[in-house]
């Protein structure tokens, strides 16, 4: 541990605590750990497709920028280091849709590889579509373990461990970073996250295009090939708690896949197995300081990301490190004579439980 360094603990191994780890440790200004309950592959992130596509995540003109930004990092950072090595490959990305599509997605403008699909692309019975032409895909669970490599090997440290308390970790570190996904619902008391139940299913692998009707955003259909298999999905089922796959979701992802394209016909598919997460959704993916403990103590808050925490991450992960920067150059010294705040734990506790501010 580096004196000279700030000490940062990060709550959450998803893959949005490790992003922001990353990039916080690639700064070489801070010492960094992760505090999680659940680490891969039993993180939410495993349970992910997972495909560049910013889904069921807000506010869209944000949520344009960060996957832009995240696409670019991938191109110039993970990408070259080989598909062995990260289990990340490009991948044309194509929405398909059976009735036409005045409106353009709102992150759109933010993509420039976004275009609507030609009339040559669409498959039968489908007369709209777009298509992102420098997409990306990854093996989740090959990418989750990279994801912990790269984060070791710059020097961070991994305890696993529940956080209780949100002022917990600071009696170790001055700055926390909340990544702590659809566990802020209780770390912090934010009733405003809530779970969208995904289900999806694994396949041996298919055609190599990704395609998704998304006529209905809650009963999804769509093909997703990666490295060694294919995803098929999905569901969208809010405030679900179920984390069982459910027979009558799979039976209806299939039928919806069948719709697609014939070759997904379930004679011509091999399940490999089922998975099911609980995306941590919000009317706003919450990225913002919180200063705690009279400005003495750094809360930076970066949760809530829906169906687009790979999609975003990277872009999430660089704004993190402004806010930690901003933040940091704010905070007021404890001096001697403070009160140690943890003996206001008790008196803490017979007051409000912890507020947190809306966006
Ligand atoms: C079926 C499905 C398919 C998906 N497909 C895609 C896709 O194709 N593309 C895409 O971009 N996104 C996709 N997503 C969404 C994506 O998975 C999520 O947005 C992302 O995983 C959220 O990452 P996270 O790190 O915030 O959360 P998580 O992965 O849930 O990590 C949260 C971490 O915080 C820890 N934690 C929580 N509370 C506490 C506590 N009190 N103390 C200590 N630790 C705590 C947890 O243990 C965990 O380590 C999909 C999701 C599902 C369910
Ligand atoms: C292909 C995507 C729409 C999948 C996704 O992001 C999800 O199911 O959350």
């Amino acid at each position: 541990m580096n004196i000279h360094k700030k000490d940062i603990i990060i709550i959450g191994c998803g893959c949005i605590g490790l992003s922001a780890g990353v990039i916080l440790l690639k700064t070489g200004d801070y010492n960094v750990k992760i505090w999680a309950k659940d680490l891969p592959p039993n993180t939410t992130s495993n349970k992910a497709a997972a495909l560049w596509y910013p889904f069921l995540s807000e506010p869209l003109d944000k949520v344009g920028r960060w996957s832009q930004e995240t696409m670019d990092y991938f191109k110039k950072e993970i990408i070259p280091l080989g598909v062995e090595k990260t289990g990340t490959l490009t991948k044309k990305v194509y929405e398909l849709y059976r009735t036409p599509r005045a409106q353009l997605p709102e992150w759109s403008p933010f993509v420039p590889s976004f275009r609507r699909m030609k009339k040559e692309e669409m498959l039968d019975g489908y007369i709209d579509g777009f298509t992102v032409e420098d997409g990306f895909v990854m093996d989740t669970d090959q990418y989750m373990d990279w994801l912990v490599e790269s984060f070791k090997a710059l020097g961070g440290s991994i305890d696993q461990r529940e956080v209780v308390d949100i002022r917990e970790p600071f009696i170790y570190a001055d700055i926390v970073i909340n990544c702590s996904g659809l566990g802020a619902r209780e770390l912090i008391g934010d009733r405003l996250v809530y779970p969208s139940r995904g289900q999806i299913i694994v396949v041996d692998n298919t055609r190599d295009i990704s395609l998704m009707d998304e006529e209905d955003e809650y009963q999804l259909g769509y093909v997703i090939p990666r490295v060694h298999n294919s995803v098929l999905g999905g569901t969208n089922q809010q405030h679900n708690y179920n984390l069982e796959p459910s027979k009558k979701d799979t039976e209806e992802i299939l039928d919806r896949v069948a719709k697609i394209s014939p070759q997904f016909e379930r004679k011509n598919l091999k399940i490999l197995g089922e998975k099911v997460g609980l995306r941590p959704s919000r009317y706003s993916i919450r990225l913002e300081n919180e200063f705690m403990q009279d400005g003495r103590k750094l809360l930076v808050h970066n949760y809530g990301h829906g169906g687009s925490g790979f999609t975003v991450s990277w872009g999430c992960a660089l704004d993190t490190l402004k806010l930690v920067r901003k933040g940091a150059d704010k905070l007021k010294t404890s001096n001697k004579s403070d009160v140690p705040w943890y003996s206001l734990l008790n008196k803490r506790r017979s007051s409000s439980s912890c507020s947190f501010v809306n966006d």
